[in-house]
């Protein structure tokens, strides 16, 4: 009688957030079943985790991945998930981002006291004499929540704050802050979307480029575990995050900076056919918005990455000819 040996385990290295875990949860479930093999998850701190300094001074781009992309180089582990939206737009030669799996929700979305949504938030200050607060660290937030009260002839008051879901919504739980500004895909993938006060539309607030998408990255040396991990990856959802990162990369600005982008995929009820680019730059009072969007054909099969890099190039520089550069260069403290 013959024995197969057991495939040896695929190492999934992981920060250890409720978020972090349960997003590597989600794909290592989902890496079990195309490569048959047991996948299981090693731990690892990042500098983002363990930091107390705000995301824009620490300069942003790259504190979440940093670590795992380490672990990667020396064969720690073989494969990392990480949170597009966290990853620096250029890709090193040495390791592939090998799948983006389908896309959740990309919206932000706001947690208030007493079930509020913005406007009523907004518009709060006028029987409380106060503007209310509104708890997020991220400049492209508060450009953007900045500019919706100014509309609504209110004001909100943005508090730069850091820290995992927990703590962020502590701070609405304690009466600290009036509300915070959280992404749904967080919420969604911790259970704890009946927390959430508004789904706020990208019509008022456009999201971070890639959120709410995941990156399977693995050494680009393990061409073979590459092959098997893109069998998780959904082609919309790379046209969508590439036309959205290159956007990012064309404005040349990192992921603390005040830049929002969503791609919607636009069907005729039977195949996508379109595809509608948003972006959005401002200055964190949101006193100025720069924001246009264009739509471009989708490849038959989706597959390329071509269209929807143009159409984020083309983008860009329709946004710099409107002044966008000149709008980017704040920090949020
Ligand atoms: N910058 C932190 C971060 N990175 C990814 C998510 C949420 C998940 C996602 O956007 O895919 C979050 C938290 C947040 O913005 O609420």
């Amino acid at each position: 009688m013959t024995h197969t040996p057991a495939a040896p385990a695929l190492r999934l290295g992981t920060r250890r957030s409720k978020l972090a875990m349960a997003q590597s949860g989600l794909v290592a479930e989902q890496v079990r079943r195309v490569t048959g093999r047991p996948v299981e998850l090693v731990e690892i701190t990042t500098y983002g985790d363990t930091s107390k300094e705000h995301l824009a001074q620490i300069g942003g781009t790259g504190v979440f991945v940093t670590a795992l992309r380490d672990a990667l180089l020396r064969g720690e582990i073989d494969f990392a998930v990480h949170s597009l939206k966290d990853l620096p737009t250029t890709q090193p030669d040495e390791l592939t981002v090998a799948a983006i799996p389908a896309r959740a929700d990309a919206r932000d979305v706001l947690i208030a006291r007493d079930g509020l949504d913005f406007e009523q938030l907004a518009l709060s200050a006028r029987t409380t004499g106060k503007a209310a607060t509104v708890g997020t660290g991220s400049p492209r937030r508060m450009a953007q929540l900045n500019s919706w009260a100014r509309s609504l002839g209110a004001q909100v008051e943005t508090v730069p704050i850091r820290g995992n879901i927990d703590t962020r919504i502590g701070y609405v739980r304690s009466g600290e802050l009036d509300a915070v500004v959280l992404a749904a895909a967080g919420m969604e993938r911790t259970g704890r979307l009946d927390e959430v006060t508004e789904l706020l539309s990208p019509d008022a607030v456009l999201p971070a480029p890639g959120q709410g998408a995941l990156a399977v990255e693995c050494a680009s040396a393990n061409a073979y575990l590459a092959v098997q991990l893109a069998e998780l990856d959904d082609p919309y959802t790379r046209a969508a995050v590439t036309a959205e990162r290159t956007l990012l990369a064309a404005l040349e600005a990192g992921c603390s900076a005040p830049v929002g982008a969503l791609a919607d995929l636009l069907g005729d009820g039977q195949a996508v056919t379109e595809m509608r680019l948003r972006g959005v730059v401002g200055t964190i009072d949101g006193e100025t918005l720069v924001q246009l969007s264009t739509t471009g054909p989708v490849p038959a099969s989706a597959d390329g990455t071509t269209v929807p890099q143009n159409m984020g190039r083309e983008l860009a520089d329709e946004m710099l000819a409107k002044g966008a550069a000149g709008l980017m260069g704040e920090r949020a403290l």
